[in-house]
Order: structure tokens, then sequence, then C-alpha cells
């Protein structure tokens, strides 16, 4: 059986009647929880299967909601279950009018051997920030890329963010091929995304490429390129992509990435478990951007099922006793209380992009302050040169460079050394970097 569901943001909590904090017409476009109140949350989540997070990336218009939506019909048909329309993965009314993805949106399939939560990302330049989080949360990923274009400035910029995050293995969409006769020119973009692949450090030789027409297989025609395709896809998917290793003995760590208040019952705190696990009942800290808080996890939900447990990979609704929705934000994270600290400074190793990346055209010179995102999180830093640089003052960080820079932020995070961020300006990637040491 293959068990199908949708909803935009990372975990929806469907605790009974959930209210919006926020006036409704301001509520995010796609929360569904009246779809999902309807199933109640009495059924278990099957655990019999591996999950895991995968998700479709790669440049504007290319084909990633139809190739999500494809996914689910294909699957949805070999299974008979629910299928999910292109127009209720983009259906909010901006979504709609423009023919192009914002919000990053989450479906759930089964394959034979393993349960998927499938996040379908935005391509378009200024959407990356929802990219960057959507790809936060994948063990694996499928680039779609066009046949009638080839690679363009968001594939290889979703590659570097891809491998950024921690994305280790790909599967690659060659989609559109219905619009190309000559073989020639699909055999070029197979050997342009190999090499792509390897500069980017995936490997480029064994990486499995697939390709078809997403749009014949959601519209169930041309088999041949279309469903046949899209099996083949799902079975690369199964067959190449690693599980992931659960990190599952280290302390527990949830990024917050949205909360909600449901009347009647507290707060509710959503995102993926990034290690370890936590009981219901527990004593769980709230940490970063300001005091930490200590409360106890008197609920979990997954997939709008009622858990006793959440573990690494999991995406959880945590319902947080006796907090109030304003003491929480995005971009603070849940943990195991006393298992992390939070700082302001630290030093790190930064690779800025180049303009072909999408980065800055020019250099920039200490004391420039982007916005730094780290897990959910996403606030303002300045860059200095690590001390002890000769001529930390007149030096300039070119793109390209690879380059040592001491950080501090406007607000405390929780983080610590290997921690992975992203430096943007406006709508644009500029750097990625790893903390080397804390400072503070
Ligand atoms: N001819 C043809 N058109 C396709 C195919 N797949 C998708 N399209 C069309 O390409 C356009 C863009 O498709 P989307 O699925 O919205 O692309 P996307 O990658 O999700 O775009 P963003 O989310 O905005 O980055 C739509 O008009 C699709 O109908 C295909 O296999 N063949
Ligand atoms: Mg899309």
């Amino acid at each position: 059986m293959f068990r199908i569901a949708v909803c935009k943001t990372a975990a929806l909590p469907t605790f009974a009647s959930i209210s919006y904090a926020f006036p409704r017409s301001l509520a995010k476009p796609a929360l569904s929880f009246n779809l999902f109140a309807k199933r109640g949350y009495a059924e278990v989540y099957n655990r019999s299967k591996p999950h895991m997070n995968i998700g479709t990336i790669g440049h504007v218009d290319h084909g990633k909601t139809t190739l999500t939506a494809a996914i689910t019909r294909v699957l949805a048909e070999a299974g008979g279950a629910t299928f999910t329309g292109y127009d209720q993965i983009d259906k909010a009314p901006e979504e709609k009018a423009r023919g192009i993805t914002i919000n990053s949106a989450h479906v759930e399939y089964e394959t034979a051997t393993r349960h998927y939560g499938h996040i379908d990302c935005p391509g378009h330049a200024d959407y990356i920030k929802n990219m960057i989080t959507g790809a936060a949360q994948m063990d694996g990923a499928i680039i779609v890329v066009s046949a009638t274009d080839g690679q363009m400035p968001q594939t290889r910029e979703h590659l570097l963010l891809a491998r950024q995050v921690g994305i280790k293995k790909l599967v690659v969409f060659i989609n559109k091929i219905d619009m190309i006769s000559d073989p020639e020119m699909l055999e070029l973009v197979d050997m342009e995304m190999r090499d792509l692949l390897s500069t980017y450090n995936f490997d480029g030789e064994h990486t499995p490429i697939v390709m078809g027409s997403a749009l014949a297989a959601l519209e169930g025609r041309n088999e041949d390129i279309g469903a046949t395709k899209i099996k083949e896809l799902v079975q690369a998917c199964d067959d190449w992509l690693e599980l992931p290793a659960r990190d599952l003995e280290k302390p527990f760590l949830m990024p917050i990435e949205d909360v909600f208040s449901i009347s009647g019952r507290g707060t509710v705190a959503t995102g993926r478990v990034e290690r370890g696990t936590a009981l219901k009942g527990t004593e769980v800290e709230i940490l970063g951007m300001g005091d930490s808080i200590k409360t106890t996890l008197t609920g979990i939900e997954m997939f709008h099922k009622e858990l006793d447990r959440a573990e690494a990979g999991d995406n959880m609704g945590a319902l947080l006793r006796g907090v109030k929705r304003e003491q929480i934000r995005r971009g603070q994270v849940l943990i195991q209380p006393g298992s992390m600290k939070s700082f302001k400074r630290f030093r790190s190793q930064v690779y800025i992009l180049t303009k072909d990346e999408g980065g800055r055209y020019t250099p920039f010179m200490q004391g420039y302050k982007p916005q730094l995102y780290l897990r959910t999180a996403d606030v303002t830093v300045t860059l200095k040169f690590a001390e002890g640089t000769p001529d930390a003052e007149d030096k300039m960080a070119m793109p390209g460079d690879n380059v040592e820079l001491d950080c501090e932020l406007i607000h405390d995070l929780a983080l610590e050394v290997g921690s992975r961020f992203t430096l943007r300006e406006g709508n644009r990637t500029i750097g990625t970097g790893v903390v080397t040491k804390i400072l503070d």
C-alpha cells in the first residue's frame, strides 16, 4: 500500500482544533489542517519501513512540482491511494498566478521498501531561503534538470547548497524529454550533469540519471517516457540513496521551524529532529535568541499521528507545557536540557561563491554584515578576518576564495564546532561555511 499526503511546512501538528496565532487572512497559504483534522490522530505511525527525507531541487521551471505530483500519481496507481495534484502542491494564490513554487511543500509516500517524506523546493532565485530550509531537512535529493535548457544557475547553486547542508547522494531526473528529438542533446545534458556533480563532490560517475517526462507521467500518457520513468526514478532512489545513519545515541536536538498555538492545549513547535530521541513527558530546553526556557514535552506528533517518542530524522510537532507562542521562535532549538549552549562569536571557514554560482560580483572588506542562516535560524552577522590575519584592514574576500572569518551574530544561536551555515545578502547566497572554533 502507498500512503500519500501533502502539506506545506515541515511537520503538521494536528492536535485537535488548531487555532492560528496570526490572523487567518495572514495565515500561511497552504496549511491544510482541516483536511487532516478530519483524519483524526488515533492512527499510530507505522515504523515498519525505514523513513527517509528526500525532495526535488533544481532551476526554476524545470519541472520539480510536476515531478512531485507525478510520483504521487504513479505510486498512487500502484497502491490505489490518494494522488496529490499539481494544484494541491502549488496552491497559494501567488503560486498559482505566477506558475512558480514559493513555499516548499511536503508530500509523503511509500515504496515497497521505504517510507519517504518528500519536500518540493522552489527553484526561483528569490526563494532560495525556502529552498535552503527545505534541503536542510533532506537525507538525499532528486535534482531536476530540463533537457531543453540543460544546467542553469540554480542547478549549480542548489547542488552547492545541497552539499553544504550535508546531502551526500543525489539522483538526477532529466525532464521534458518529450520536447527533444535529438538524442545527442540528451547525451550532452547527461555528460554535463555528471561533470557538475563531480565539481561539487558528488559521485558524478555512478549517480543514477533517469530521463523522462514528468508531465507525461502526470497526465497519464506516453508511458515509455512517463510512468515507466517515474518507476525507474523511485527505484533509483530506493537503490542509490542511503538511509541516513541516525544519531540516535546523541542528545536530543530539534531546530524549531514553525510555532503554532492550539486552543485548549498549548503551544506546538515543529521541526525535523536532527539527533537523539525525545520521550513524551520528559524535560526539554528551548535554546538560542535570548534566555533559554525549560519545559515539558507534553505531546509528540508526526505525519498527523500521535507518538510517545520522536527520533532523529522525524518531522515532529512538539506540544510544550506552559510556554506562550511569543516565547518561541523559528531559529531556536529544542534540546535535551543542558546538552548545548548558545553563542554569538565564533571562528569559521567560509567559501565565497562566485557570480556563476549565484554569488557576489565584487569582493567585500571586513565589517561586512550579511545574513547568516544556520539550521532554521536567520540572523545578521558581522564578518572580520580571523584574528591574526595580516593586513586585515585592507584585505578583501574575493568571490571564489576560501577564507577564515571571525563571525559575530546579533543574537546568540545554539552552535558548535562543525555546525554548517550559509551567508546571504538580499536574495543572493554569497558564502557557505562551517564553525571551526567558539570565541565567546
Ligand atoms: N513539455 C513538458 N513540460 C513540462 C514537463 N514537466 C513540466 N513541464 C512544464 O514546465 C513548467 C514548469 O513546471 P513546474 O513543475 O512548475 O516547475 P518547477 O521546477 O516546480 O518550478 P519552480 O517550483 O517554480 O521552480 C510547467 O508549465 C509544466 O507543465 C515535461 O516533462 N514536458
Ligand atoms: Mg515548483
